[in-house]
């Protein structure tokens, strides 16, 4: 039996994640979260013709406890997204707090289960949930992802259109690594499945990266004011859980990058320590993943000068946005 649960289920992305959760064969229990609307979200989904139980839950009588009891995979898409001119650090304020409360819930809960942190921004909300568990005593840095799904899955598709052919998309494998905003984010094209078209202009590198990059903004700006992405992050987010899931039923050699605890995997740390010139507790990298969360983090490998300037970059924001979720945790009554 698996039973894998949503925080923030009635959301932009939270909604249709659930729906592609229902749809996979690899769960047997669905249980729904927020603060508004999940019975009704719930009553929608148990409709379709899937084996998935679902069940909506609110914050009265003890909601949140119900809905992570038995939990095996928790993931969380809850808090305020962007609107335009607003960074995703912006969102620190209101979601950090939310991402505490429903940590503390899981930790008292369901401490053994996988947790997916969606809700942004990623780079510290992360840390904040390892504080969390970590007051708690009860941290597994094996068992906790930042979802930065989105950001291969954009790679993917960019880079197919550059090549011509979007039916591609699907094949193109990029590694992208560090963070989950603006320049943490470092797409290794070098190391695409696909190389780009030889003797690609520099300028048309350059883009390709700042596309990658600040994908983010493209839809925050279409959408004028409704939010940010919800339906591409939704199919990145159902992706990656899928490949947790994958693991956790033990298929081998399952492998995505995730913005993880570098505790998680001492050796992979180390290795990153040396090419990042810097230690880091956090780091999104080429993550194998097994039947108790990550297996090994990989090096960054082979990389060219153009990317070591982008590691360069992406280094001591990323160390910022780490020790401001830190510090929140060290600061917060809980
Ligand atoms: N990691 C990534 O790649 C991405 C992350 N995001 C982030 O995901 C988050 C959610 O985005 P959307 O779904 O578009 O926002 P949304 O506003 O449509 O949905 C958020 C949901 O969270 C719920 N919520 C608020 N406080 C809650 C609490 N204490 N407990 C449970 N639920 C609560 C709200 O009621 C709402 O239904 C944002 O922080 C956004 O920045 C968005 C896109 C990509
Ligand atoms: O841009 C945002 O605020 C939402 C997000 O994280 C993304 O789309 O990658």
């Amino acid at each position: 039996m698996v039973k894998a649960v949503v925080l923030g289920a009635a959301g932009g992305i939270g909604q249709p994640l659930a729906l592609l959760l229902k749809t996979n064969p690899l769960i047997d229990e669905l249980g729904l979260y927020d603060i508004v609307n999940t019975p009704g979200v719930a009553a929608d989904l148990s409709h379709i013709a899937t084996p998935a139980k679902v069940e909506g839950f609110l914050p009265p009588n003890d909601g949140l406890k119900q809905v992570l009891t038995n939990a095996d995979i928790v993931v969380i898409p809850a808090g305020v997204p962007r609107k335009p001119g607003m960074t995703r650090d912006d969102l620190f304020k209101i979601n950090a707090g939310i991402v505490r409360d429903l940590a503390t819930g899981i930790a008292q809960t369901a401490p053994k289960a996988f947790v997916l942190v969606i809700s942004n921004p990623v780079n510290s909300t992360v840390p904040i949930v390892a504080e969390v568990f970590k007051k708690h005593g009860v941290f597994d840095p094996k068992r906790l992802f930042g979802v930065t799904t989105l950001d291969v899955v954009r790679a993917s598709t960019f880079v197919s259109e550059v090549l011509g052919d979007l039916s591609l998309s699907k094949s193109v494998t990029v590694p992208v690594v560090g963070g989950h905003s603006g320049v943490t984010i470092v797409p290794l094209l070098s190391q695409s499945s696909h190389p780009l078209p030889s003797g690609f202009a520099q300028d048309k590198y350059d883009a390709l990266i700042k596309r990658i990059q600040f994908g983010g903004d493209e839809v925050v700006k279409a959408k004028d004011g409704a939010g940010s992405a919800t339906l591409s992050m939704a199919y990145a987010g159902a992706e990656f859980a899928s490949k947790v899931l994958r693991a956790v039923k033990g298929e081998k050699g399952v492998k995505a990058p995730t913005y993880v605890s570098l505790a998680a995997d001492p050796k992979g740390a180390e290795a990153l320590k040396k090419e990042l010139g810097q230690e880091l507790e956090y780091f999104s990298s080429i993550v194998e993943l097994g039947p108790e969360g990550v297996v090994a983090i990989s090096p960054l490998g082979s990389i060219t000068e153009q990317e070591q300037t982008l590691i360069k970059a992406a280094v001591p924001e990323l160390s910022t946005n780490i020790q401001t979720g830190v510090s929140f945790i060290g600061s917060s009554k809980l």
